[in-house]
C-alpha cells in the first residue's frame, strides 16, 4: 500500500490489535508531530539562533552536546508528555525520564543524530526504539530499557534532509513515508523497502583504518581490490557520517555500513549506541529484509549492560553482512587469501 498517510496506515496495521499496538500508534504520531517543529529548526539553519554554539556540556557519554541536540532533546520530551509512555530514555540524558507509571511501553530516543553534520547542511535525524515495559517484583526503567532489542515493538527514524521521511518498522515491513508539503503530513512514498541481498557500495569511515581489526581491514582490502581482486567485480564507497542518511541510502538501494571497534582510546566498541541506535536501526533494517549485526553476532539478540553502551555496527544486505562474519570467524577464509592480499592491502602498500 503506497500513498497512505501515516495516520491512516497506522490505524490500518494497530487498530485491530490491543491497546499496546494502540498506545504504539499514539506515540508514533506524538513523536511525528514533534519531528515537524525539528524539521523546521534544522531549515533555518545558521539564521535560527538554535544552531549557534554548543550547549557547553557533555551528553552522558561525554560527547559535546550542540545546542540542537538539546533542544531536540526537549521537544520530544515534551511531545510525550500526557502520552502513553512510561519512561523515556536519550543520548542527551544520563537517566530515564518517569512519564506516566500506567503506560505499558517505553522510548529510547537519539534526538537528534549526526549532529557534528548540522553546520555543514548534510541530512540529519531522529532515531527511536518503542518498547513493552517490564513489570514485577524489582523491575524499574532500567529492566525496560535493557532488554535485548528483539522485544521492540516499534523502531524508526526521521530524516532532515532534502525530504523530511519517517522510516517506520512496527514489526511488519519497513515502510518510508515522506512528508507532503501538499498534504501537511507523512505519506506513504515507496512500496515496503526491501534491501537487496547482494551489495556494490559499502559506507566506512576509512580514516581509522590503521585503527581497525585485521578481519576488518581484509574485507575492506577486497572490496577495494574490486574487479582485480578475490570479489571479482568493483565496489563504490559512501560515507556521509550521519547514521540515518547512511541507513536511508542502504533502504532505498542496497549496501553494507560498517561502524566497528577500533584502537583508539573509547572506540573498544565502536561508536554507536546500542539501546538507541543500533537496536532500532537493526529492526529497520530486518525487517527490510537486511540483516545488523557486531560484526559477528545478532545485534538484537545482545543483551544491553547499560544504557548508554555502544556496540560495533554492520547492516545492510545480508550476503555482506554475512560474508563480514566470516572474516572474522573462519580462519580459512583469510589463511587462503593472505599470501595474496593479507599483507599489502591498498592503504598498506
Ligand atoms: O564522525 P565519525 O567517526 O565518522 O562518526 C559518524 C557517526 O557518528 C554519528 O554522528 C553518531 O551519532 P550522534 O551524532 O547522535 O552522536 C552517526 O550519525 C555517524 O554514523
Ligand atoms: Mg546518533
Ligand atoms: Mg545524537
Amino acid at each position: 500500500m503506497s500513498g497512505a498517510t501515516l495516520e491512516a496506515y497506522l490505524v490500518s496495521c494497530m487498530a485491530a490489535h490491543d491497546d499496546t499496538a494502540r498506545d504504539v500508534a499514539t506515540v508514533i504520531q506524538r513523536l511525528a508531530a514533534a519531528a515537524l517543529d525539528i524539521r523546521k529548526l534544522v531549515a533555518q539553519g545558521a539564521l535560527g539562533e538554535a544552531f549557534h554554539g554548543l550547549r557547553g556540556g557533555a551528553n552522558a557519554d561525554g560527547d559535546l552536546q550542540k545546542e540542537l541536540d538539546v533542544i531536540c532533546d526537549d521537544l520530544f520530551l515534551s511531545s510525550l508528555s500526557g502520552a502513553p509512555v512510561a519512561y523515556y530514555a536519550s543520548e542527551e540524558l544520563e537517566h530515564p525520564v518517569a512519564l506516566d507509571p500506567e503506560a505499558r511501553v517505553a522510548v529510547a530516543i537519539d534526538p537528534l543524530d549526526g549532529s557534528s553534520n548540522i553546520d555543514t547542511n548534510v541530512s540529519i535525524g531522529t532515531v527511536f526504539s518503542i518498547l513493552p515495559v517490564v513489570n514485577g517484583p524489582g523491575a524499574n526503567a532500567m529492566s525496560t530499557f535493557l532488554q535485548p532489542g528483539n522485544t521492540q515493538l516499534a523502531a524508526g527514524f526521521f530524516i532532515y534532509g532534502p525530504q523530511t521521511a519517517l522510516v517506520l518498522t512496527v514489526g511488519r515491513g519497513t515502510e518510508i513515508f515522506i512528508f507532503s508539503n501538499r498534504m501537511g503530513c507523512f505519506v506513504q512514498g515507496y512500496k515496503t523497502v526491501g534491501i537487496p541481498e547482494r551489495a556494490h557500495e559499502f559506507a566506512i569511515n576509512a580514516s581509522n583504518y590503521r585503527h581497525w581489526e585485521e578481519a576488518i581491514r581484509l574485507y575492506v582490502d577486497d572490496c577495494l581490490a574490486g574487479s582485480e581482486g578475490p570479489r571479482e567485480r568493483d565496489f563504490n564507497m559512501r560515507w556521509i557520517a550521519s547514521l540515518v542518511a547512511d541507513t536511508y541510502r542502504i533502504l532505498v538501494r542496497g549496501g553494507i555500513f560498517l561502524y566497528p571497534a577500533d584502537t583508539r582510546k573509547g572506540y573498544a566498541q565502536g561508536r554507536l549506541r546500542l539501546v538507541y541506535e543500533a537496536n532500532p536501526i537493526a529492526l529497520i533494517v530486518e525487517n527490510a529484509g537486511g540483516a545488523a549485526t557486531n560484526a559477528v553476532s545478532r545485534i538484537l539478540d545482545i543483551e544491553p549492560e547499560n544504557l548508554h553502551q555502544r556496540v560495533p555496527l554492520v547492516f545492510g544486505s545480508r550476503r555482506e553482512v554475512a560474508r563480514v562474519a566470516r572474516y572474522h570467524v573462519d580462519p580459512a577464509m583469510i589463511g587462503e587469501r593472505a599470501p595474496l592480499f593479507g599483507k599489502r592491502g591498498l592503504f598498506r602498500a
